[in-house]
């Protein structure tokens, strides 16, 4: 990726411990960004420093500040820590999210609460931050969230996170808008089912569930988080300078193979993916 215009840039990636989050931080690392990685559990962050140190073959590319998402002030010293460490910010991966699976009627308001103030609430915040420092440097920057198909297709047993995805794509349109005369871009990245521990706990536990999914999907196969992380790096840099307030879908035709009728109507669904 050298020459694709993200080195010596600094990007904050939530959620950048485990799953998507990592390979959005590795393949930043790569190409001689700085990555700043937040979530809350210290353990993973570090993992994720050392692995993009391992791949630059020195320590300091990049810094762990751990950090939950639904906190506004913790979020304004992450990007504090992140502009002490680094000099100055270049860009935001919202990433962070939370999920389960039950039906819309039984969820209590905690469990709401949950997945909405990590998606919705932790988005807004995390962008409201960033695009701050952003006006302050008068530098512009770029903004990418990490949303699911289901934003405008809806989907049983996920009310809570298809509502706060499809906030946040609401939020990225009309800052899009709001943000481009100070050079900041706004763009969402939609992956389909992805090769993750976080989601297959959360979504697709069980082999049963697992196989449900996949006749869903007419490429007939998970993403690998690092096909996210290429469609993610192309929306967050400069090859996209002139591309803001959309959203690229990644999921190997998941959502326009939706059946309408009887039989399935994916190579997986009739037994030959
Ligand atoms: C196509 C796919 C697109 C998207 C993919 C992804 O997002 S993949 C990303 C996948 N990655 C992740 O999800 C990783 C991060 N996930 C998490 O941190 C948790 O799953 C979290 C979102 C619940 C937040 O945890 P926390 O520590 O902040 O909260 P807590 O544990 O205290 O629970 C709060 C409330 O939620 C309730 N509740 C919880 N589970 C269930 C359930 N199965 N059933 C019913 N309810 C449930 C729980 O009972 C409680 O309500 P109560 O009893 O007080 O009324
Ligand atoms: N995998 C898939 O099939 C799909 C995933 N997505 C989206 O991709 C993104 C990444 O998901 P994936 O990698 O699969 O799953 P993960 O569970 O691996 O990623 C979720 C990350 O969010 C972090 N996180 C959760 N809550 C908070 C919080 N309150 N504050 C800060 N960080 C938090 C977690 O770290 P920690 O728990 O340590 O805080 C974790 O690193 C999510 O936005 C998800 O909705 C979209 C479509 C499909």
């Amino acid at each position: 990726m050298n020459g694709s215009g993200f080195a010596g840039r600094t990007y904050v990636v939530t959620g950048g411990g485990s799953g998507i989050g990592r390979a959005i931080a590795l393949a930043l690392g790569a190409a001689d960004a700085r990555v700043v990685v937040a979530g809350r559990t210290p353990q993973k962050l570090e993992e994720t420093v050392a692995l993009i140190d391992q791949e630059a073959g020195h320590a300091g590319r990049a810094l762990a500040v751990p950090t939950d998402v639904r906190d506004p002030a913790a979020v304004d010293a992450l990007v504090t820590a992140a502009t002490d460490r680094f000099g100055r910010l270049d860009g935001l991966v919202n990433n962070a999210a939370g999920n389960f699976v039950a039906p819309g009627i039984d969820i209590s308001p905690n469990g709401w609460r949950a997945v909405v103030d990590i998606v919705l609430n932790g988005s807004y915040y995390c962008t409201r931050a960033v695009a701050r420092q952003l006006r302050e440097q008068g530098t512009g920057g770029s903004v990418l969230s990490v949303i699911a198909t289901y934003a405008w297709h809806g989907h049983p047993g996920t009310v809570h996170s298809a509502a706060a995805k499809a906030g946040v794509l609401a939020m990225t349109r009309t800052l899009a808008v709001e943000l481009a005369p100070l050079g900041i871009r706004l763009n969402c990245v939609a992956p389909g089912p992805t090769e993750t521990a976080g989601a297959g706990a959360a979504l697709w536990a069980t082999d049963e569930a697992r196989a449900e999914v996949l006749a869903t999907v007419p490429a007939a196969r998970f993403a690998d988080p690092a096909e996210i992380a290429d469609a993610s790096l192309f929306l967050l840099g400069d090859r996209a300078s002139y591309l803001t307030g959309e959203c690229l879908t990644v999921d190997g035709g998941q959502w326009l193979g939706k059946q309408v009728y009887g039989r399935g109507a994916t190579p997986a669904a009739r037994g030959r993916g």
